[in-house]
């Protein structure tokens, strides 16, 4: 087992953050927030005052209207840039915020991002399917390879298997009532698993020669596992991206360069 990690991505992100002098502000957006949206927050913020970008950190109240939101948004600048942390208090009108919102949008949330990456176009993906797509293409031949990938969200599954898909690979999601997962996974050539579930996958799910990504993070006594239990894998020869220096360690840098023109 060949285990991977980002730091080269990392270093790489971290100079081009400190040598682009970014003059737009982002718009970190909550409504009814979870702790792991507020911690995903708190990273952001964190990376805003080391990179001296300023943020404006807004929290929407119960009652405010979908109209009122992108009211809201709008008043700034159309290069300033905006997230919205998501499940957002699993607001309802989402549909009116993606059709509506027209400043920058650092996340791949309203549909004009969408439609984009569908077509390919990388920079209009959500920041930790962004990551995964360009540790991908610098690593790997993606031509005629298997992918699967075990998430089907907005955020992640869909746009990063279209985006690959663009790419020539075949690609399959996984979703939560498929029946035949290992048979999936253990078919392919590369796996992506986003399901949040700490150390899910044990050593059944896999063969020698695939590569991993293990894009989960699930808190565990304060500190972060993947879906993926590395340590079971010890004894076979595969490739494996961890949560640990992984994905998740270059998801803030990757939304932040969004603002970079
Ligand atoms: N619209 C939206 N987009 C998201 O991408 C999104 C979201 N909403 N809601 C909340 C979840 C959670 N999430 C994490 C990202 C990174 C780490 C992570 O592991 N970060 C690094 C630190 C990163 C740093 O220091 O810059 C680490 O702990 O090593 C965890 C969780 C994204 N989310």
């Amino acid at each position: 087992m060949k285990i991977l990690d980002t730091k080269n991505d990392k270093k790489y992100l971290i100079d081009k953050l400190k040598n682009n002098k970014i003059q737009n502000k982002i718009l970190l957006l909550t409504h009814n927030p979870s702790d792991e949206e507020l911690s995903y927050k708190n990273f952001i913020i964190k990376r805003c005052e080391e990179f001296d970008i300023s943020y404006i950190d807004h929290e929407f109240d119960e009652n405010v209207s979908a109209s009122e939101m992108v009211k809201y948004i709008n008043s700034f600048n159309e290069d300033d840039g905006f997230i919205i942390f998501l499940p957002f208090g699993d607001f309802e009108d989402m549909e009116y915020l993606r059709k509506n919102i027209n400043i920058k949008d650092l996340d791949g949330f309203t549909y004009k991002s969408m439609g984009r990456s569908t077509s390919g176009q990388i920079d209009y993906l959500p920041a930790t399917p962004k990551a995964v797509a360009k540790f991908l293409l610098n690593n790997y031949d993606l031509k005629s390879k298997n992918i699967v990938i075990a998430n089907n969200t907005n955020l992640i599954g869909l746009p990063l298997a279209t985006f690959l898909s663009k790419n020539h690979a075949t690609v399959t999601i996984l979703n939560q009532h498929t029946t035949d997962d290992k048979e999936f996974i253990k078919n392919s050539d590369i796996f992506i698993s986003a399901i949040g579930k700490g150390n899910y996958y044990d050593k059944s799910y896999f063969k020698d020669g695939q590569v991993i990504i293990d894009v989960g993070t699930s808190y565990v006594n304060g500190k972060i596992i993947g879906d993926v239990d590395f340590n079971d894998l010890k004894d076979l020869d595969l490739e494996i991206l961890t949560s640990k220096n992984g994905i998740g360690s270059i998801t803030t840098l990757t939304l932040l360069e969004s603002l970079i023109e």
